[in-house]
Parts: structure tokens; C-alpha cells; sequence
């Protein structure tokens, strides 16, 4: 059997992701030319690489076409309900940091935590004559969290896909939910993170899509702890 691991072909976590396998013995190099979209590993026939942007292989790992991937945990989850059950997180590989936040105006002073936000939303429509807005490319953890855990029901998702910090400025949505690493882009933008808001921490993470066919293989119990290995 061949496994097959897809890497990102661009964006900010391709260099690490190279240098992460490298580290654990597994050396990358596209097939073809540098544009190529297959890769190999030097010296091994029974590891297969696909490059694929990070949100492309969270997609693959869901399919199933690929048996493992480097991605960050936030797209996974995003992409997959029951993630769990689903896949393996076998590693967390120390960069892609950021984190998935709810963030209100700066100017709600009364504001600070997911339970004055849920007094907000029951009061919204009375006040408003419309539901509160989240603006998010992220509709399940929204969805997971408000609803899951928060109770929090009366809200309506516009979804976003991009420069979603600017929504709440510019009326197309009162709240957003996105991703956060420095804090900057949140700040330029009068935003406050709720004091427990944070949705969910992400990195890159080796990533397996749960197969039985993977049970007692030995190549895929190798690339998880050389992997480990090399963190
Ligand atoms: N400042 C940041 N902004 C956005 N994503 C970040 C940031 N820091 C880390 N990440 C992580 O990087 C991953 C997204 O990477 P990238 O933007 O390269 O992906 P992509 O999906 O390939 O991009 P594209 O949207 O161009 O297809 C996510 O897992 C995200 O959590
Ligand atoms: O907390 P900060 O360090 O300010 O980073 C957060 C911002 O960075 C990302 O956007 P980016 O401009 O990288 O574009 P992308 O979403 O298209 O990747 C993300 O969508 C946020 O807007």
C-alpha cells in the first residue's frame, strides 16, 4: 500500500511543513518540475506527497484521498463535524499558531464575556428589529460554540470571505468570529476579544485520516513516530 501525505504547496505553513518531515528523515522533492503537484520521498516507493493549499488538503483528509496531511487544526474542524472520530490528530508540529476568537466593538463596554454577549443577542431583536449579525468563515465552531456551548440561539451567521474584521465598521455584521495570531489586525479595527472567547487554539498539526486499512501498517505507525520524533 502507498500513503499518501499532503503537504501545502503555498501559504505560510509550506516551508514548515517541508522542514518538519525533513527533520524526521523524510525528504521531499516535487515530481517533474518545481511547479509539480506530486511529490516523492527521496528514497522511499511506498510514501506518496500531494501538494495541496492547507485548506484543499483539510478537504482531502475529509475524502479520504490522502492518508495524512499537515494543516491547521482550525480548517479541520471547521471542515469536519465529529473531527474526532474522523481523524487522528497525531501531532501538534509548533507553528501555524493562531486562534479562532469571538470579537465584539471595543465600544460594547458592557460587553466582556460570552454570557453578557448572550444577554445581548435575547435583547437583539426588540432592540434592533433584526437578529445579531456574526460575520465568520467559520460556521461550524461558530455554530458548535454559540449554540453547542453557550446556549446561545438567536443569532444569524453572514458568512465572510475576507477582511472579515471590517464587517462590524462597516454594517454588514455587528460581531465577528475569526482567526488571531499577533492581535494587530483586530485592534486596527476596534475589536476586543471576549474574555472567554477564544473558540478554539490552533497550530499546524500532523493530521490522519482514520482508516482501517491503516491498522497494523507499518509505514503510517513509522511516519507518525518519526514525526513525533523530530518535534
Ligand atoms: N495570521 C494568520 N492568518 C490566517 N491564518 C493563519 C494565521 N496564522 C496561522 N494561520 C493558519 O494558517 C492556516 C491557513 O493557511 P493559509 O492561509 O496558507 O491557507 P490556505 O487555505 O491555503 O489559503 P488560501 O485561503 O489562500 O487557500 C490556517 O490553519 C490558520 O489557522
Ligand atoms: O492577529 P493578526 O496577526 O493581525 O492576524 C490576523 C489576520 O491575518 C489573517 O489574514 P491575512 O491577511 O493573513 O490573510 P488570509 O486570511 O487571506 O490568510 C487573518 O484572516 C486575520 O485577518
Amino acid at each position: 500500500m502507498t500513503i499518501t501525505i499532503g503537504l501545502p504547496s503555498k501559504g505560510r505553513m509550506k516551508e514548515d511543513s517541508s522542514a518538519v518531515l525533513a527533520r524526521a528523515g523524510f525528504t521531499v522533492a516535487a515530481v517533474g518540475n518545481d511547479r509539480s503537484y506530486r511529490g516523492r520521498v527521496e528514497g522511499r516507493d511506498d510514501i506518496e506527497i500531494a501538494f495541496l493549499s492547507a485548506s484543499e488538503i483539510s478537504r482531502e483528509i475529509a475524502n479520504g484521498t490522502v492518508d495524512f496531511g499537515v494543516t491547521g487544526e482550525d480548517l479541520v474542524r471547521e471542515r469536519l463535524a465529529e473531527a474526532d472520530a474522523r481523524v487522528e490528530f497525531c501531532a501538534r508540529l509548533g507553528f501555524g499558531h493562531a486562534d479562532v476568537v469571538v470579537a465584539v466593538p471595543e465600544i460594547w463596554l458592557d460587553v466582556d464575556t460570552m454570557a453578557d454577549l448572550g444577554d445581548v443577542a435575547t435583547d437583539f431583536r426588540a432592540r434592533h428589529g433584526r437578529r445579531l449579525t456574526i460575520a465568520t468563515k467559520y460556521w461550524r465552531l461558530t455554530q458548535q460554540f454559540f449554540s453547542g456551548n453557550h446556549g446561545i440561539q438567536l443569532y444569524r451567521i453572514v458568512e465572510s470571505l475576507g477582511a472579515t474584521e471590517g464587517a462590524p465598521a462597516s454594517g454588514s455584521a455587528d460581531i465577528i468570529v475569526d482567526i488571531t495570531s499577533t492581535g494587530s489586525t483586530l485592534v486596527a479595527n476596534h475589536l476586543k476579544i471576549l474574555s472567554d472567547g477564544v473558540i478554539l487554539k490552533s497550530e499546524a498539526c500532523l493530521v490522519r485520516a482514520r482508516k482501517p486499512e491503516h491498522e497494523g501498517d507499518a509505514v503510517v505507525a513509522e511516519i507518525i513516530e518519526r514525526v513525533r520524533g523530530a518535534l
